[in-house]
């Protein structure tokens, strides 16, 4: 049935719908739907009771402010309420005017009388405090609650650097100042990046985190979560000479050393305070900080008190909103981008939604685990976020509405090859990141890859830099490194910025660059994790580039410094036909080096495999590695059935207890000492075969 057949049906649900958010969102801090999906539902109820007045409950969510309190914190009753603001329906200019209206047929005024003066404010997105001053020291801070009673939160507040926890100059003997508590936008992009690396609970938004963190019963945590403050009324007051206007009022208030947003204006009339909703408008993305929307204020403090309110909200102030920045759209697939180095990240193709004040069709979703954390799945109806110069995210789904069940995402299994070349897609063990392995072949890599082949410490072309690249590979001249070697006069006369000369000498260092040394080629070819010194070792131990062609992950282990890790990347690189096949091309294209014989095996301890832990006494980690590779082991970060000794010193942590499951032999620093003198002569006790 619809909401005109059955509107009681209808208010009924409505009520405990919008029950079940107010829950979720003032007690929980963890609302599942965005604000604007939640303000249309309000809307809805507000318009189906002033239709039915006699199906209006006294307690619908619609007469009362807030939620309910934490029980875990004690209660604190406001001697003077904590109200809500009443939110201007009609968003586009016509709503300030039937503001200015009523407030003037409030105060009985006709058009002969002068303008009302009103202060414009921002509405920061944030969570109302009341911070108590007796003779100028804070005394208690407590969250709006129902706006009867809040919670006591002082422990945390406490902690929060810009409120002061004593006002500046000759201070009343009671002062509760109210404002709102907030999380600028770098520092909560800063506090979900640790979360994130500490694989802890992601926050959705600001006002959200916020909003947790001040409600924490342990002000250890609050303490460590960065929250700011505006100051923007005042409560109860006492000994406190009340400024005339809602302006001086706010200049008292910074005067007493309470943070006030500089961001103001005030207005004869609704005219500037049009103008300051469009100016801010056009500052809201560039603002440190969400706010979701101006308020306006009838300036006189006399006007308001004749005007009073009305059960939630003052008759004298109204919001005016901007676009939601979070909104709710369907997430119709996946897609990956590639990037620069190669890696690539998923990216959600929706709906197209207006977030933010744009239409958005896209958003990123980071990374796997990141999927994984935020469960999402193609299908679902998800929140999009899209507040200040931020890339719109998926913050997450809205699990009520999931329909069914709906397969999780595997990045892997949708993308096993790259989408732009076809190489095939790693991703390491411990990444979060998958990557395109045809770094030399690759589009969405080939300026990256240029770039680092060109280098300095690589072929070392003179003077193939940013600019230069970036022509070549967008006049398609360039595609591969070996079209460097290819490349004539003709071609490069036709770039901006090209005179003859330059191109000559371009010319002249490409062909210098033919003679190079292995070292210097391996580490052109842009391998992960392959640097400078790994490509050095790399070519002194193979000797030739067919001998690392050939190499398998063995092999590439026993070449020092490399570990498991490098050795993957090296085989990953080398298993795509496509990097083949630019080696072979370079070659043919003259890129020539002195083949070197390879190096010879060398000591006693050749082929075995340690494990260092904990601190030893005489040596550094790094002193005793160098002296293992000097005798031919190899230093690995973790103990496996293969590692051959577990070297342990003080405080020797998890890779001793596996060392000792696996039954790995385990030395101290002596037995080291020990084992790597065998190698050495007279002084050993096995020495036959050196005699
Ligand atoms: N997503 C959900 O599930 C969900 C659930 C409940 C409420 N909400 C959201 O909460 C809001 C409604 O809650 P509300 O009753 O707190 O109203 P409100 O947040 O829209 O307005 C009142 C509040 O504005 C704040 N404010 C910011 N700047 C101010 C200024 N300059 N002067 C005065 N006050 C200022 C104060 O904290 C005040 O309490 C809506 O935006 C709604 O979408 C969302
Ligand atoms: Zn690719």
């Amino acid at each position: 049935m619809t909401a005109q057949q059955d509107p009681a049906g209808r208010i009924a649900r409505l009520q405990a719908e919008i029950r079940r958010h107010d829950h979720a969102y003032y007690v929980l801090d963890a609302p599942t739907v965005p604000d604007a999906e939640y303000d249309r539902l309000f809307r809805e109820l507000q318009a189906l009771e002033a239709a039915h007045p006699e199906l209006a409950s006294a307690d619908s969510p619609t007469r009362r402010v807030g939620g309910a309190a934490l029980p875990e914190l004690a209660a604190v009753r406001h001697a003077v309420p904590m109200l809500s603001i009443r939110t201007e329906t009609d968003t586009t200019t016509q709503g300030v005017r039937n503001f200015d209206a009523r407030v003037r047929n409030a105060l009985g005024l006709d058009l002969a009388d002068a303008p009302v003066e009103y202060l414009g404010e921002l509405k920061f997105d944030g969570l109302a405090i009341s911070l108590r001053y007796e003779h100028g020291a804070l005394v208690r801070a407590a969250t709006r609650g129902d706006g009867e009673t809040g919670e006591d939160v002082t422990h945390n507040v406490r902690t929060i650097r810009q409120i002061p926890l004593q006002l500046t100059g000759a201070a009343p003997a009671v002062l509760e100042v109210r404002g709102e508590i907030y999380m600028r936008r770098d520092d909560f992009e800063a506090l979900n990046a640790r979360q994130r690396a500490a694989a802890e609970k992601v926050f959705v938004n600001p006002r959200n985190a916020a909003a947790g963190a001040v409600r924490q019963l342990d002000p250890r945590i609050a303490a460590r979560r960065p929250l700011s403050f505006f100051a923007y009324g005042i409560g109860e007051h006492v000994g406190f000479a009340l400024p005339e206007t809602q302006a001086g009022l706010l200049e008292c208030l910074a005067a007493f050393g309470v943070p006030v947003c500089e961001h103001r204006c005030v207005s004869a009339g609704p005219d500037g305070l049009i103008a300051f909703h469009a100016h801010i408008a056009a500052l809201r993305d560039t603002l440190p900080y969400d706010i979701d929307g101006v308020v306006y204020k009838v300036n006189r403090a006399d006007l308001q008190r004749e005007l009073g309110f009305v059960t939630r909200e003052p008759r004298w102030a109204v919001a005016h909103k901007y676009p939601a920045q979070e909104e709710i759209t369907r997430l119709l697939a996946i897609d990956v981008q590639v990037g620069r180095t190669g890696a690539l990240t998923p990216v959600a193709r929706l709906e197209p939604v207006f977030v933010g004040g744009v239409t958005v069709t896209n958003a990123t979703l980071h990374n796997q685990d990141e999927i994984d954390r935020k469960d999402v799945r193609i299908g679902d109806w998800v929140i999009v976020r899209r507040a200040g110069d931020v890339i719109p995210e998926v913050v997450g789904p809205v699990l009520e509405r999931r329909e069914g069940e709906l397969p999780r995402y595997d990045l892997l299994a949708a993308y096993p090859s790259c989408p732009v070349c076809g190489s095939h897609v790693v991703r390491g063990e411990d990444e979060a990141v998958a990557r395109c392995t045809g770094g030399l072949f690759c589009p969405a890599q080939r300026k990256q890859a240029l770039l680092h082949f060109a280098g300095r410490r690589a072929m070392d072309i003179e003077g193939l830099g940013d600019k230069l690249v970036d022509q070549l590979v967008d006049a398609a001249i360039v595609k591969s490194p070996v079209d460097l070697y290819r490349l004539g006069l003709l071609a490069l006369a036709n770039l901006e910025r090209m005179g003859e000369k330059s191109a000559q000498n371009l010319l002249a260092a490409i062909d210098k660059s033919r003679n190079t040394t292995l070292a210097r080629f391996i580490f052109a070819l842009g391998i992960r994790n392959v640097g400078e010194a790994t490509a050095r070792d790399l070519a002194r131990h193979f000797g030739q580039l067919d001998a690392l062609l050939a190499a398998d992950l063995e092999a590439l282990q026993q070449v020092p410094d490399v570990g498991p890790v490098v050795a993957q990347c090296i085989v990953d690189f080398l298993a795509e036909p496509h990097n083949r096949e630019v080696i072979e091309q370079l070659r043919a294209a003259g890129v020539r080096w002195e083949e070197g014989e390879p190096a010879a095996p060398a000591g006693h301890l050749l082929g075995k495999t340690f494990v260092l832990t904990g601190t030893l006494p005489n040596l550094s980690r790094d002193e005793a590695k160098a002296l293992i590779e000097a005798a031919g082991g190899k230093v690995s970060g973790s103990v496996s059935k293969k590692t051959d000794w577990v070297v342990a010193g003080a405080e020797a942590g998890s890779k001793l207890d596996k060392a000792q499951a696996l039954g790995v032999d385990i030395v101290d620093e002596e037995g080291l000492r020990r084992l790597l003198e065998q190698g050495q002569g007279p002084a050993m006790d096995t020495g036959e075969e050196q005699a």
